[in-house]
């Protein structure tokens, strides 16, 4: 088993950096559902070009690595304890090459072990069967849809569709509720798992189980797979769309597993995965502990570039069938003139510099001082993944985080150091929205997962402050070029993110009726 690390080593690689292909062919075939020219299709061709660029930089495709959690499957008398070991050292030496961001933190002082070890992470799960090798898979899911995941206690009364009762029909009402109430905050499009029955903690086991599951594969259970299709097919109608904004594709698979329950309890647990779906397995020599077989069929048979596409683009850009679209260069620092010109619909891109911030830094910002003049900058809500050599630190991987979660904060931010413009995903509420109408500020949309394509625009790290705080919630000083972002909040009570909550609340209302009698 001299092997079993370096295997373990090359399983983590992979899994974050070289999506799997069957996650690949759901993407290309969303991307060949919504028009060209839409801010859907755009955002998956930027999906797409960083799914391509993370495989050839061999970096992460989402600056989330997410919980590392691996199922191991081994023979009778596999050294399970020496597995652990090997494991937690590949985790160690995968976080120290920048494939996984240090993502273990202290859930009580805050402190980030800087190693993705700690209490309860990685997760590891083992199970005995009886085949001769060892069969390991890993899935790396990110926090914010893990926030997004939810779990449904039947019966119950459910926002848009009414009673959801304890049968197939009550079912198919919380997936569907469940894929409305994550909006874009997950990264639509994205996969979801769902576990009938268990109790609280064995259903969402349950759940994230599925997500194990082949993408095109057919559930063995006749019922099941119609309740998959249905879900699949009417989530879509949702119209959420590619990170919340608007769109035919919202869903790109759902798996369901069943499980006896107590007679009291009747639990739907659902996972919801970002379209960032990164699991992988591996089939181990238990011997040596080398890789005999890669479980996913690996990235690289599915490409990402799309020409054709490209050229449809080009070509409706050229008759004009394209959504109106104005593209506004802005250099930092922004005045509120400059921001006020700005609508919801436009496309933003920033030079000069740029500032990261996201739960730590903002929670402290609201009773003590920045470390620099925030004064027409630019916040992006973003925990990068970093590295550092004699050149100094550079950005290995950037996509924005979920600005949700900033919502207690951000308005009194934004007016207390007179920031210009907040850069994140999947929009902010009503107390957001209110503060940019009266400081004059705007809310940009970035694509969420798109961690290589914005690493790229950093060229120069300028300084760091908040290193306490850990690498992802540290205050980051960027020297930005060509940053571009959709403004999705604009300074005049506009907000594309509560337009398609309010319509997709109207959409899931038509599913109210039975299906499934
Ligand atoms: O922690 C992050 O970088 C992002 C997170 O996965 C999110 O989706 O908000
Ligand atoms: S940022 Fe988006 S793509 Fe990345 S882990 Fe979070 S939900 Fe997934």
């Amino acid at each position: 088993m001299n092997q079993f690390q370096e295997s373990m080593y090359k399983l983590i690689v992979e899994t974050s950096t070289n999506l799997p292909a069957d996650v690949r062919r759901a993407v290309n075939a969303a991307k060949a559902k919504e028009d060209q020219g839409t801010r859907a299709a755009l955002s998956l061709s930027t999906i797409a070009e960083n799914i391509e660029m993370a495989e050839c930089n061999v970096s992460p495709i989402c600056q989330d690595t997410g919980m590392p959690t691996f199922v191991v499957h081994c023979p009778v008398g596999a050294n399970q304890i020496q597995m652990k070991r090997d494991i937690r050292e590949a985790v160690q030496r995968a976080t120290k090459d920048s494939k996984l961001r240090p993502n273990s933190v202290d859930s009580l002082t805050g402190a980030n072990s800087g190693d993705n070890l700690g209490p309860g992470t990685p997760v590891i799960h083992f199970e005995q069967w009886e085949k001769d090798e060892i069969d390991v898979r890993l899935i790396l899911k990110g926090g914010g849809c893990e926030n997004k995941n939810i779990q449904y206690s039947l019966p119950a009364e459910l926002e848009g569709l009414g009673k959801a009762g304890r049968d197939l029909d009550g079912i198919r009402k919380c997936i569907l509720h469940a894929v409305y109430q994550a909006q874009g905050q997950g990264c639509s499009a994205g996969f979801i798992g769902v576990g009938i029955g268990g109790d609280r903690t064995t259903g969402y086991e349950l759940a994230k189980q599925q997500l194990f599951r082949k993408v095109d594969d057919v559930n063995p259970n006749a019922e099941l797979a119609q309740l998959e299709d249905y879900i699949l097919d009417n989530a879509n109608k949702l119209g959420i769309g590619t990170m919340g904004f608007g769109g035919a594709v919202t869903l790109l698979g759902c798996k369901v597993g069943v499980m006896n329950r107590l007679p009291a309890s009747f639990f739907v647990s659902v996972a919801y995965n970002c379209w960032a779906y990164r699991r992988q397995g591996v089939l181990v020599n238990a011997a040596t502990g080398e890789i005999q077989e890669w479980i996913y069929e690996a990235g690289q048979e599915v490409p990402m570039k799309d020409t054709a596409g490209e050229e449809a683009a080009a070509a409706a850009e050229r008759s004009g069938q394209q959504e109106e679209r104005r593209e506004i260069v802005l250099q930092t620092p922004i005045s509120e003139e400059q921001i006020r010109q700005l609508r919801v619909g436009d496309v933003v891109v920033i030079n000069g510099h740029m500032h990261t911030g996201r739960d730590a830094l903002h929670k402290h910002l609201i009773d003590h001082d920045a470390p620099i003049d925030l004064n027409g900058q630019v916040i992006y809500h973003c925990g990068p993944v970093m590295s550092k050599d004699e050149n100094g630190w550079k950005v290995r991987a950037a996509g924005p985080t979920t600005s949700i979660r900033e919502e207690p904060y951000q308005g009194d931010i934004i007016k207390k150091f007179g920031i210009r413009a907040v850069i994140g995903k999947g929009g902010m509420g009503a107390k957001t929205l209110k503060a940019l109408q009266e400081h004059g500020a705007v809310y940009l949309n970035a694509i969420g997962g798109a961690a290589q394509y914005y690493a790229e625009c950093f060229k120069e790290v300028e300084g760091v402050d908040f290193m306490e705080f850990g690498i992802p919630e540290a205050m980051w000083h960027l020297k930005v070029e060509g940053f571009a972002a959709i403004v999705t909040m604009d300074s005049h009570g506009n907000s594309l993110h509560a337009d398609v909550e309010r319509n997709s609340l109207e959409k899931l209302a038509e599913f109210k009726e039975p299906v499934f009698k």
